[in-house]
């Protein structure tokens, strides 16, 4: 599969762990970033440079790793067209994608061990969306709030 992966210096170790073990097992990987752990950056612009990969259909899917997780899945949901995240959970990692047609995996590199993610990232690559009748459903109203969302 097609893949971005991307993380701030918190998740950086983790990314690259990442992305050579996706290389290994045949993927291609659009690495955007970081590229260090000890300089200081800020989730949102690698959670920006993941979507817009996204969305230009430069990547099918994407990964994103930052401390905790919390603050690269907010960014990257304020970008339409990404449905992004975190997980911590095997059920939850192919559920999202099985229900929900998440298409960002944000792995929060401070919480969880490589095992368990990579046991995400395995989760996540293996799913596809059911495009079942009620999860179409609800996907179509999620992205109607995201066309029009409540402005007060
Ligand atoms: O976890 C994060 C956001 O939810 C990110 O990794 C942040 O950058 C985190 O806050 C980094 O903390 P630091 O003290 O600047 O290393």
């Amino acid at each position: 599969m097609k893949l971005a992966i991307a993380a701030d210096h918190a998740g950086y170790d983790l990314k690259e762990t990442i992305r050579y073990l996706l290389l290994n097992t045949g993927h291609e990987v659009i690495d955007l970033g970081t590229d260090s752990a000890d300089k200081p950056d800020d989730y949102p612009d690698f959670a920006l440079a993941l979507g817009k990969s996204i969305l230009q259909k430069s990547a099918e899917r994407g990964i994103l790793v930052c401390g905790s997780g919390v603050g690269a899945s907010i960014a990257a949901n304020k970008i339409p067209g990404v449905r992004a995240a975190i997980c911590h959970d095997h059920y939850s990692a192919a559920q999202g994608v099985e229900h929900d047609d998440m298409n960002v995996l944000v792995l929060g590199a401070r919480v969880i061990g490589l095992a368990t993610a990579q046991d995400l990232v395995t989760a996540f690559l293996n799913a596809t969306y059911s495009g079942e009748e009620r999860h179409a459903r609800r996907l179509a109203k999620v992205l109607a709030i995201e066309a029009n969302p409540p402005r007060s």
